[in-house]
This record gives C-alpha cells, sequence and structure tokens, in this order.
C-alpha cells in the first residue's frame, strides 16, 4: 500500500506541532490522601514535522497512548514523550492531559464532608530539554470591597474562577495547590454545606472583600513563598452578579 504520508512536500513549511487532540482516556494521578486516583483525561498529542514530509503517522500516536494502558501518570509522562519522539521521529514531543480531579473536603463547622471536582492540566514537552506544567482551575467565592462600602445593605459576591499553572522542582501535590489558591479568595466553595455551615462562609467572605486584583495578587504572594514553585501564572475570572460580564486579572511571575 503506498505511504502517502511519507511522500515529500515541496513548500519548504515545517509544522510546530501535528497530532491527535481530544482523546478520552483513563489515566492515574497520585491522590495524596489514597495514594491513586482513577480518572478520566482528555489528551492532545503532537510532534513537529520536518518541511519535507507531506504528512506525520497518526496511528502511532494512539499505538504509543496504549503501550501505557492503566499506567499514564505525571510520573510516566518522559517516558512517553520519549516514546513519542522516537516512534514518531520528530525531534519536539507535546503532551497535554486535562482531567477532573476530586478531593474530599470537610464543611467549615458540620464537618460534613464531600466530594469537590477541580479542573486539572498537565502538560509534558519534550525537546532538546524537557519542561513541564500543572495547572489547575479551582472555584472560589469572590466578595466585592466597593460594594461593601458604598451599599447600606449587603454586598454583590460571586462564584469565581481562579487558574494556575506552575512549574516546580521536586513534587507539589494538587491538593496543596488547591487549598494555598482557596485562601486567597473571600471564601472557598464546598459541594455540601449544611445551615450553619452557609452562615459560616456567608459571614468569611462579607469579613474578606476582595477585588479580581487582590486576588490574584494574593496567590502571587502565596505561591512566590513555595520553594518548589519555579514559574507560575494566575488568572482568576469573577462572574460578575451585577454586570452581564466578567471581571479578570492575571498575573505571570516572569513579570514581577
Ligand atoms: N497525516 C495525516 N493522516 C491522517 C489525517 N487524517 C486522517 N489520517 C489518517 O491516519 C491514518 C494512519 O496513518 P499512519 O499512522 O501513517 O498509518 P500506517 O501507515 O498504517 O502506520 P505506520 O506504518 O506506522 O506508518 C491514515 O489512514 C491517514 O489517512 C491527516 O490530516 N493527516
Amino acid at each position: 500500500m503506498k505511504d502517502v504520508q511519507q511522500t515529500p512536500d515541496t513548500r519548504n513549511i515545517p509544522i510546530d506541532k501535528v497530532g491527535v487532540k481530544n482523546i478520552r482516556y483513563p489515566i492515574v494521578v497520585m491522590d495524596k490522601s489514597k495514594a491513586r486516583q482513577h480518572t478520566v483525561a482528555r489528551v492532545n498529542m503532537y510532534v513537529d514535522l520536518p518541511h519535507h514530509f507531506k504528512g506525520t503517522h497518526m496511528s502511532r500516536f494512539i499505538e504509543v497512548l496504549n503501550l501505557y494502558h492503566g499506567e499514564i501518570s505525571i510520573e510516566s509522562l518522559d517516558t512517553i514523550l520519549r516514546e513519542m519522539k522516537q516512534r514518531l521521529e520528530a525531534s519536539r514531543a507535546h503532551l497535554e492531559l486535562d482531567f477532573p480531579y476530586f478531593i474530599e473536603k470537610a464543611a467549615p463547622v458540620s464537618g460534613a464532608r464531600s466530594l469537590m471536582e477541580y479542573q486539572c492540566r498537565m502538560i509534558g514537552i519534550l525537546g532538546e530539554e524537557q519542561d513541564f506544567i500543572l495547572g489547575v482551575s479551582v472555584p472560589v467565592t469572590s466578595l466585592c470591597p466597593c460594594s461593601r462600602e458604598i451599599s447600606a445593605r449587603g454586598a454583590h459576591n460571586q462564584r469565581s474562577l481562579l487558574s494556575v499553572q506552575i512549574r516546580y522542582r521536586g513534587h507539589v501535590w494538587i491538593e496543596d495547590l488547591v487549598s494555598w489558591l482557596e485562601e486567597c479568595a473571600s471564601a472557598p466553595v464546598y459541594a455540601l454545606l449544611k445551615r450553619e455551615d452557609e452562615k459560616a462562609v456567608t459571614e468569611q467572605a462579607y469579613d474578606n472583600p476582595m477585588f479580581v486584583e487582590d486576588i490574584v495578587r494574593a496567590v502571587t504572594q502565596k505561591l512566590a513563598g513555595v520553594p518548589e514553585i519555579t514559574w507560575f501564572q494566575v488568572e482568576c475570572e469573577n462572574f460578575e452578579s451585577i454586570h452581564n460580564h466578567s471581571a479578570y486579572a492575571l498575573v505571570e511571575s516572569r513579570s514581577l
């Protein structure tokens, strides 16, 4: 059978990333309390392609993934990237995993336990050097300091999405990253609250008013003090309850 992918292309245009996107695949993540958590990721796999080839070999990406069936974890990313580079004869391999991760939380007063879902992301890149980024998005509550100051009653407050990406050395637990972020908002968000908890988190948010800028600055101060973290980017989106748009802020540690 003719191998069309191998035929030459004469346009002299190398491709930075080519591959397969949006594969649903089971993965395993190290869990601080239970050692291993099974979840399902959306996987993107890319390599670079030299200018002289018409196409990459799409089937080989899935073959590589299947080699690590049930064993895909942060620890195996490096091996998978090496295998991608080798099987696809590429100089650069890129792997992205987006997955839900569940952490059990206790409500602040009743102690009622419930599972919270956090969307996480791992990006591994292997060229001449290796790069690894861990990301997590944490829903939180923000309460507007301006509204609290000027209003005779109450203050507008909303759910916000606080997202960070980090590069680090050694090990950083997703659980720790989540709790550092939750400390930086007006109040955390829970899956289960009884009435006494609801009173506590409402008052906690009122006592901790924060603009979107306050939240990203608080996270910046927090992460800058964690010795394992070598780079980070933090963004926050407040889904404003008094506007039909969001308030947004971003800090990248490089720009500090
Ligand atoms: N490169 C490329 N392949 C595509 C695309 N869309 C579908 N394919 C198909 O992906 C299939 C798998 O390609 P390969 O991995 O080269 O398959 P193969 O030649 O049987 O496998 P190897 O012998 O390992 O190279 C082919 O049938 C392609 O037609 C595309 O946009 N680009």
